[in-house]
């Protein structure tokens, strides 16, 4: 059985509950699972319910064995509980269910995880547009809805804090631009939310993960593509980033530590960001420079020499 651990204190999150959209795989499964070790009751939501389900099953394994192995006696008062909710981010009842749901069952909401997103590589301008509202509506507009919701039905009451998963479009995303600006956009809307949703005692922030973290599931999405042996290469790291290396750090922004942190985007990325040449640009003579004397020459198209346009 895999080891789930973390950094922070035992029993940080006891008590509390976080809903983590896109919970049952890849870096949400370990959000959830680190959420969970601390203490944290966690509810899982993402489409494909068949999945989440046999994913929770195996969760509930890992922490209840984690669990009694660190206290040493086989039960624990403050075991977490983890429940599953079918939900697609897009679809705007759902996303109301969801939260209704959760808060109808352990009667608080104190964290949202908005974790859930992807999209598939495509050049800008193959990009049908039903393929790309598909990648805008799941990362900008689900994610909206997500906190949207949290805020309106628990948090404007009560408090909490927000975490939204994006990507590293820092540079632009090229093979990717439909998410780059979905994600851009969620990076602008968590500083408004911060502002906006301050005077309820509601952080939140942004965290984006370096393209480089492995999981199988986000391996598959790409189908014969080894993107991450791509970005591997180039990557200052030399190596992937690994799912517990964004959890760890999800906890820390939901954690006390980040009390006076808001409206921050955190990136995770092994300074990839800073380093990585994502675009090969093939050899090309299309980029012409402006010079004064092209400029000057009788005949141009720019020639200011024999009648002022100024
Ligand atoms: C070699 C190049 C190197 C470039 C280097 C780039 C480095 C990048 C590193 C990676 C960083 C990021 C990693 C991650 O995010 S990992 C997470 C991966 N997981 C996911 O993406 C899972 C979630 N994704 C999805 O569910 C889908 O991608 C989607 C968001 C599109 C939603 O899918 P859904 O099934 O709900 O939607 P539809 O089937 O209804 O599709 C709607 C239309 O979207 C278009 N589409 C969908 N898939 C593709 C595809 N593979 N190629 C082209 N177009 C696609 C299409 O128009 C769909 O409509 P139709 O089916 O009717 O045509
Ligand atoms: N891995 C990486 O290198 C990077 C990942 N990210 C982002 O991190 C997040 C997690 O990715 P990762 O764990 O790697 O990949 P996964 O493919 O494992 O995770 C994507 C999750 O989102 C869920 N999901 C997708 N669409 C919807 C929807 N419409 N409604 C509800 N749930 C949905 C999926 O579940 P289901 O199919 O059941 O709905 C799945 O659990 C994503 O937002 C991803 O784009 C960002 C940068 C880099």
């Amino acid at each position: 059985m895999a080891a789930v651990s973390s950094v922070f204190r035992r029993g940080l999150f006891n008590g509390r509950v976080a809903v983590v959209t896109g919970g049952g795989t890849g870096i949400g499964q370990a959000i959830a699972l680190e959420l969970m070790y601390l203490g944290c009751s966690v509810v899982v939501a993402s489409r494909k319910i068949e999945r989440l389900e046999s994913a929770a099953k195996d969760m509930r394994s890992r922490i209840s064995q984690q669990l009694s192995l660190a206290e040493g006696t086989g039960s624990n008062k403050h075991a977490p509980d983890l429940s599953v909710v079918k939900c697609n981010i897009r679809e705007e009842k759902e996303v109301q269910r969801l939260v209704s749901s959760t808060v109808e069952k352990y009667g608080r909401l104190d964290f949202f995880v908005n974790n859930a997103g992807g999209q598939f590589l495509s050049p800008a301008a193959n990009i049908s547009h039903k393929g790309w509202t598909a990648v805008i509506d799941t990362n900008l507009t689900g994610t909206f809805l997500c906190c949207r919701e949290a805020y309106k039905q628990w948090m404007q009451e009560n408090g909490g804090a927000i975490v939204n998963i994006i990507a590293d479009m820092y540079k632009g995303f090229p093979s990717m631009s439909h998410t780059g600006a979905a994600r851009a956009g969620v990076d602008n809307l968590t500083k408004s939310l911060a502002i906006e949703w301050a005077d309820s005692g509601v952080r939140v922030n942004a965290l984006a993960p370096g393209s480089a973290i492995y999981s199988d599931t986000a391996a598959a999405n790409y189908g014969d593509i080894d993107l991450f042996s791509h970005v591997k290469e180039s990557h200052p790291t030399k190596r992937l980033g690994r799912v517990e290396e964004i959890s760890g750090a999800v906890c820390f922004l939901l954690s006390p530590a980040a009390s006076f942190v808001s409206g921050e985007t955190l990136y995770v990325d092994g300074a990839g960001r800073l380093y990585q040449r994502m675009w090969e640009i093939p050899e090309h003579n299309k980029s012409k420079a402006y010079t004064w004397e092209e400029d000057s020459k009788e005949g141009s198209s720019n020639s200011h020499t024999t009648t002022s346009k100024l």
